[in-house]
């Protein structure tokens, strides 16, 4: 039986304008799944409060990080698309030269290229089995199960649904755990270790937590396993939770507040990596690395170096490919 593998991130904007940021986040906001207010009130804070203002404000950052990776290194248009797309590539090679006769795919959840798409592609191919894998190494709601509710809206009306695997995390398999903590030794080679090493995480409201979402406990159980891995005491590290959005109270501590404390206690330099990112993108080459940067220097710190995401790391492709292995049927 033929099997694709289907790798998928968040999505992005087609393009760094504000009409296109416009498009993207009324796709993506409008999921229930993404923010739990009451629809109708939601809805109109939507579209009366954030689709007016926020995509012109986005849109420069968005501008700023364009046709740019990791270290400046020159991408074709957005970061998260990119790196995506290239995984995707690597993870192919990588199992065509292991004799794994396996195709992999990507998709996004928001903005494109869609799942219906490239599910429809692929069947139209012959394929009849599928692993859907979200590249969110930490399970929540408001990305993993908008994943799954998307698989079951495309199969909702088919009488044959194929074999389907979805990958719900993969935030302690020891081969992204040693991918993470291998990539924090090359950047301490490089550098030397900062006084602080800062695990900064995707926020959620913490209302989330409250009503059941694992994301938070799994959060901190990628953090204890990488610093155990890194043999480093408990004073040296932190987690902390960036990107909040709107008024509610959201996990905590929070990444900015956590800087501008450390940096008003003396704390000279600081390095931050991002677990819950699989690529760079907004979050982490924009908000990390340059408003976290500014916010901790400006508070008295004096080195701030970001750990990129694992984006085509080798180990990275390979952990990825042990989750996938891990899914398919015959001997592991
Ligand atoms: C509104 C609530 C949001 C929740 C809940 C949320 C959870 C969440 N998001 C990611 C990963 C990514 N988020 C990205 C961008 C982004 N996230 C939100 C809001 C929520 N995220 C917004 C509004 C945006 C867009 C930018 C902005 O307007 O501020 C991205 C990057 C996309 C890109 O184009 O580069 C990623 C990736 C996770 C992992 C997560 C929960 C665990
Ligand atoms: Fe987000
Ligand atoms: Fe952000």
């Amino acid at each position: 039986m033929s099997t694709a593998v289907i790798l998928m991130n968040l999505g992005t904007p087609a393009q760094p304008t504000a009409a296109s940021v416009r498009r993207f986040l009324r796709d993506f906001l409008s999921d229930p799944r993404v923010v739990e207010i009451p629809r109708p009130l939601w809805l109109t804070i939507l579209n009366c409060l954030v689709l007016p203002f926020r995509p012109r404000r986005i849109a420069p950052a968005y501008e700023g990080i364009w046709n740019r990776g990791v270290d400046g290194a020159r991408v074709a248009g957005s970061p998260l698309l990119y790196y995506t797309r290239t995984q995707a590539e690597l993870l192919q090679e990588h199992f065509y030269s292991n004799g794994r006769d396996l195709v992999v795919e990507y998709a996004m959840t928001y903005g494109g290229p869609r799942l219906h798409q490239v599910v429809e592609t692929l069947r139209k191919k012959g394929i009849e089995s599928f692993v859907v894998f979200p590249l969110y190494p930490q399970y929540s709601a408001t990305t993993t199960a908008a994943i799954y509710d998307q698989v079951a809206q495309i199969f909702l009306k088919s009488r044959d649904i194929p074999d389907i695997s979805l990958v719900r995390d993969y935030y302690h398999n020891p081969l992204y755990i040693n991918a993470l903590a291998n990539s924090v030794r090359e950047h301490w080679q490089k550098y030397g270790p900062a006084e602080k090493l800062l695990l900064s995480f995707h926020g959620i409201p913490k209302a989330n937590t409250e009503k059941g979402d694992p994301y938070y406990r799994h959060c901190l159980e990628t953090a204890r396993l990488l610093a155990d891995q890194l043999q480093i005491a408990g004073e040296c590290w932190q987690v902390s939770f960036q990107s909040r959005f709107g008024k509610a109270e959201w996990l905590q501590p929070y990444t900015d507040k956590t800087l501008t404390e450390w940096g008003a206690r003396g704390v000279a330099s600081v390095d931050v990596i991002c677990p819950a990112f699989s690529a760079d993108c907004l979050e982490t080459l924009e908000e990390i690395s340059v408003e976290n940067r500014a916010i901790f220097l400006d508070a008295g710190g004096s080195e701030y170096r970001y750990i990129p995401a694992l984006n085509l790391r080798k180990d990275h492709i390979e952990a990825l490919a042990a989750v996938v292995e891990n899914r398919l049927p015959g001997p592991k």
